[in-house]
């Protein structure tokens, strides 16, 4: 076996036991959600989630290469996630390994709370050390967009909120899309954020 295909065969794994953990959250609900693992940087390759499959089920077929137009690069007949072209702009304009795209019914609240705010930020939590942020008054923002049915301009949305310090944007009654280096970290950072919103949320509720 040459390295490529032990490299690809690695990255193949990986992104399927990243995608086999969060359904055990039950984090794909309806086939929703979608998840890529970038495979070369310079020409840009990642693998990504085939398109309205139940990500629940683990399958050959889950995930397939994708080049810099977010165009198959393989023979087949599946059909990359029709969200690709987000993770393609986040792999242009982050140093990120790996994009994970969940909807969940927290992140579904708080993008509807916050909304108009287009942001929410979250200070004085313990977990905001999982964005490697060590100082007391430490805080980590998330900002919020349209959730465009073009998803050619969801995209740029996505991308003109990318900044130093986000690691992940939420879209207006959809989901979050999280990424990070590589899948141990974007997964660190999503599930940190899902954290944050449902503490939020559940605090919310105790009228404190
Ligand atoms: C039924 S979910 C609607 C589409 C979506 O938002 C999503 O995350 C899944 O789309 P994909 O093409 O990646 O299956
Ligand atoms: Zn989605």
């Amino acid at each position: 076996m040459s390295t490529t295909q032990a490299v690809y065969d690695s990255l193949w794994s990986e992104l399927a036991d990243i995608k086999d953990e969060l359904a055990a959250r039950d984090w794909f609900p309806g086939t929703s959600g979608n998840l890529s693992i970038k495979v070369s940087h310079d020409p840009l390759r990642f693998l990504v989630t085939a398109s309205g499959r139940d990500k629940r089920k683990r399958t050959p077929e889950d995930f397939l290469l994708v080049n810099e137009q977010s165009q198959s690069i393989e023979q087949t007949d599946l059909k990359p996630s029709a969200e690709t072209v987000l993770h393609q702009r986040i792999y242009e304009k982050t140093d990120a390994g790996c994009s994970l795209h969940v909807h969940t019914i927290s992140n579904n609240i708080i993008s509807e709370l916050y909304a108009e705010q287009a942001e929410i930020t979250f200070q004085n939590q313990e977990l905001i050390k999982a964005f490697n942020i060590w100082e007391e008054d430490g805080s980590i923002t998330i900002p919020i967009v349209p959730n465009y049915a073009d998803l050619g301009q969801l995209a740029e949305a996505v991308a003109e909120q990318i900044r130093p310090g986000i690691k992940g944007v939420l879209i207006r009654n959809h989901g979050i899309t999280a990424w990070g280096r590589n899948g141990f970290e974007a997964k660190k950072h999503l599930e940190a954020l899902e954290f944050l919103f449902e503490y939020h949320l559940r605090l919310k509720q105790l009228n404190l």
